[in-house]
């Protein structure tokens, strides 16, 4: 057995996860069908793993909402308040309180959940668009098993026929994705807790017939900290003594482990495996470093990427690793889990059959693993039929003429230092006054209203051409003006035109741009049951012709207030999309920016007084090294700089950033110098407010003050509190007035009171 599999994508192939969740959580399916569905996903997830030469799949890789937080949940390590009590198992309704807070329904005060509990807080899962629960430790935190889910995952898997390696969060990069209550503290302290856990958990797997468990220390590709690598050690001289029959496989993945691969390798693990797609130059080091007997994993088909694998280079690696070691020693798998994948290629029969036969989804990335698995058992002669075909679709993709645009090119070079430069903001701030009239604490949004059940259904429809073009349009404009009348109604000062028309942030935008592709079902997992369709950047980007214009000129037609053009910004297009790997992702970046500044400038050129170049994945774009920082910010900030510097100075440029830390980059955020950011701080009370406030942040702010997260409505005197706060740390004339985020996610039935309460804070402030 040489093919193996980290993690397999868990919504299934329609989404069926997706569904079976939200008809729960509105009461329309009980547990017991959300839990048949399921069920039958996992009986499906395995039987296709093994159908395409996986042999022993993974389990426990499944989650209802997240893997973390189910982690959390099994070890006990759950707030007061959700309902749960030492000594019980964790119901459904506590796990989804924690994941979305209290809704305060009957069920949920039956389960004894206190009507306001907030949900956890949410974030980045490493540098991918995956968003996991924190899990929250007290100092005196007891672990208490609540029961043993990697075993009932194992013993389901078996009872249909399968043998499956059963996946653990890693004790390690457990606690370091976790915080503790209040803040103060070390997480690693309670490792010696924890362990005894994590033992009896292998104990049983053992028990059950479990011959190897995948440990993911993901932390492993991080800065760590001397304390977190002893912590590595003392952790697995424990956990490999508990269940000493049992071979424990540890995967790092995500980037190249430099000074933590010699703590790695001396761990007694049994194996280890490497993401040789983000840093192949840890094969060598540890060919020649690893002990004798330990396992090397080689993960050589990339788990976050669309691009069918060049075989013949992938197995070159392998046979390099082959020439070291027996291969008996070796296994082939995908770079990371196919978490960030979507799942299968064959549906997509909209493609363009060309550019689909470069890519590979989970499926066929399993073939691929499969492939060179079979290469390395068996010698190369016996995969030379699928090798050849490899190399001529690598050779037909590398001579597309898709993939080069001379004019791109040509704009590139033509490029200047001045396209990133406007005139100093202080000269812009007088212009925009002038221009634009606001009072003090002005009010705005940050782009979306609520994507209705009706909206997403009149889309669904367009798309199998069930309604006409023009009947899709003039329901999205009879939208649009609704929301324009009711924002004037309400007194808000900048309006927004709603983002009515958009499927989505970036996946919109890549349907107007050269270069990049859309895929049918190519979904992935963002958070819960909400999805992402990365769109596909397979060659030069450049805007053929306007993409907002149309819609922004015709919003700012019926108002006489400001109108907010809105824009994603070309990190955030980056970032969210599967990106072609022939290029320096820098290079895409460039030509996303000049991109979207003719976008800017022909939003001005329209009469938009006001345009907003969402950046969210800003920070999400971050290296995990920080010697790599400075590399991508100076660049990043550059991009942003180009696509906002090419309008007059009386053009407000506005940003938009929610889910991120801000601390560290604060000078780089600064840097970008947009007229207006607005940020996501709400939930924390202002607390992200403290980076602005100490960096003396220059321009204007707009610190979020209604979490959009929670269908919660907030009291308008909150807002005010939250308000004031802000106003004792940034001057007031500064500050603007609006939500953690945009309100796509939201119903109109919490919107509408929720805004009328904040623009009601911004007048009593004013006051
Ligand atoms: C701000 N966030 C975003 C991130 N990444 C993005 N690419 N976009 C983001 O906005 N990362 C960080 C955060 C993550 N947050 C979210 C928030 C919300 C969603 C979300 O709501 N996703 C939707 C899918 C959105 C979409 O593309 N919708 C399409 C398709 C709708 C659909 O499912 N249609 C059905 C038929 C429906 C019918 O008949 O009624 C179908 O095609 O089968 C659209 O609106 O047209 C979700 O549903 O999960 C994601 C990330
Ligand atoms: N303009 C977008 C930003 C989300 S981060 C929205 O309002 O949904
Ligand atoms: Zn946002």
């Amino acid at each position: 057995m040489t093919a193996y599999n980290l993690g397999f994508p868990r919504m299934g192939l329609r989404r069926e996860l997706k569904t079976a969740l939200e008809a729960h959580w509105s009461g329309q399916a009980d547990e017991a069908a959300l839990l048949a569905t399921a069920a039958e996903l996992r009986a499906r997830h395995w039987a296709l793993q093994r159908a395409v030469g996986i042999a022993v799949p993974p389990s426990n890789d499944f989650a209802l909402y997240d893997h973390v937080l189910d982690h959390a949940c099994a070890f006990g390590v759950i707030p007061e308040g959700y309902g749960w009590r030492p000594g019980e198992p964790v119901s459904l309704a506590t796990r989804f309180a924690l994941a979305r807070g209290a809704r305060g329904t009957a069920g949920e005060r039956a389960a004894g959940i206190a009507p306001g509990a907030p949900a956890l807080e949410m974030t980045k899962w490493f540098d991918t668009n995956y968003h996991y629960l924190v899990p929250v430790f007290r100092p005196d935190q007891a672990f208490i098993a609540t029961g043993f889910p990697a075993v009932d995952a194992f013993e389901e898997a078996k009872a249909l026929g399968y043998p499956t390696r059963p996946v653990l969060l890693g004790p390690v990069s457990f606690l370091l994705l976790g915080k503790m209550a209040g803040g103060a503290g070390d997480p690693l302290a309670l490792l010696p807790g924890l362990l005894p856990l994590y033992a009896e958990t292998l104990r049983r797997l053992a028990a059950a017939g479990a011959r190897e468990v995948q440990m993911d220390e993901p932390c492993l590709s991080l800065d760590l900290q001397p304390a977190a690598r002893t912590a590595l050690r003392a952790a697995y001289l424990v956990l490999a003594g508990a269940a000493p029959r049992l071979s424990l496989m540890l995967a790092a993945y995500f980037g190249d482990l430099r000074e933590n691969l010699e703590t790695a390798l001396g761990l007694p693990v049994a194996g280890l495996h490497l993401d040789l797609v983000r840093a192949p130059r840890m094969l060598d080091l540890a060919l020649r470093q690893a002990p004798p007997r330990m396992m090397l994993s080689l993960g050589v088909v990339d788990g976050r990427n669309v691009w069918a694998t060049d075989l013949s280079r992938a197995f070159q690696q392998v046979r390099a690793a082959a020439a070291a070691r027996r291969f008996e020693l070796l296994q082939v798998a995908p770079s990371c889990s196919l978490l960030h994948s979507p799942v299968d290629l064959a549906g997509e029969t909209g493609l363009d059959p060309e550019l689909r036969g470069w890519m590979a989804f989970a499926r066929q990335k399993l073939e691929e693993v499969a492939i060179l698995a079979r290469g390395l058992t068996a010698g190369r002669g016996a995969i030379a039929a699928e090798l050849a075909a490899s190399d001529a679709r690598q050779e037909a993709r590398r001579r597309s003429p898709r993939l080069h645009d001379p004019a791109v090119a040509e704009r590139l070079a033509a490029g200047r230092a001045e396209d990133a430069a406007r005139v100093p903001f202080a000269e812009r701030r007088m212009a925009q006054q002038t221009r634009l009239r606001l009072p003090g604490f002005p009010t705005t949004t940050i782009g979306s209203f609520p994507q209705t059940a009706e909206i997403r259904a009149a889309r669904a429809a367009r798309k199998r051409g069930e309604v006409t073009e023009a009947a899709y349009h003039a329901f999205l404009t009879e939208r649009m003006a609704e929301a324009i009348r009711w924002q004037e109604e309400i007194g808000l000062d900048v309006l927004v035109h709603g983002e009515f028309e958009r499927n989505d942030m970036v996946e919109h935008f890549a349907d107007f741009l050269t270069g990049f592709a859309v895929t049918k079902s190519g979904w992935v997992q963002s958070y819960g049951s909400r999805c992402v369709k990365p769109p596909v950047i397979f060659g030069d980007v450049s805007r053929p012709g306007p993409m907002t214009v149309e819609w922004a000129r015709r919003a700012q037609a019926l108002t006489e207030r400001p109108m907010k053009g809105m824009l994603t910004g070309p990190v955030t297009m980056l970032q969210w999309s599967f990106v072609r790997d022939d290029i320096p992702r820098a290079a895409v970046r460039r030509q996303l920016a000049y991109a979207i500044r003719d976008e800017v400038t022909d939003l001005e050129a329209a009469g938009i007084p006001i345009v907003q170049i969402d950046e969210p994945a800003f920070r999400e774009g971050l290296p995990l090294r920080r010697d790599e920082w400075d590399a991508y910010l100076t660049d990043a900030v550059h991009c942003f700089r180009i696509s906002a510097s090419g309008v007059r100075p009386e053009t407000q440029i506005h940003t938009h950033m929610c889910y991120s830390e801000f601390n560290d980059i604060m000078d780089r955020i600064a840097q970008m110098d947009a007229d207006v950011i607005s940020i996501e701080t709400a939930r924390s009370r202002m607390e992200l407010l403290a980076a602005f406030v100490d960096f003396a942040y220059p321009n204007e702010i707009g610190p979020g003050v209604y979490d959009i997260h929670a269908p919660r409505v907030p009291e308008a005197a909150e807002m005010e509190r939250l308000l004031r706060i802000a106003a004792q740390r940034v001057p007031a004339e500064r500050i603007w007035v609006n939500p953690d985020c945009g309100l796509k996610t939201r119903r109109w039935e919490e919107v509408r009171p929720a805004l009328q309460r904040m623009v009601e804070a911004a007048r009593t402030l004013r006051g």
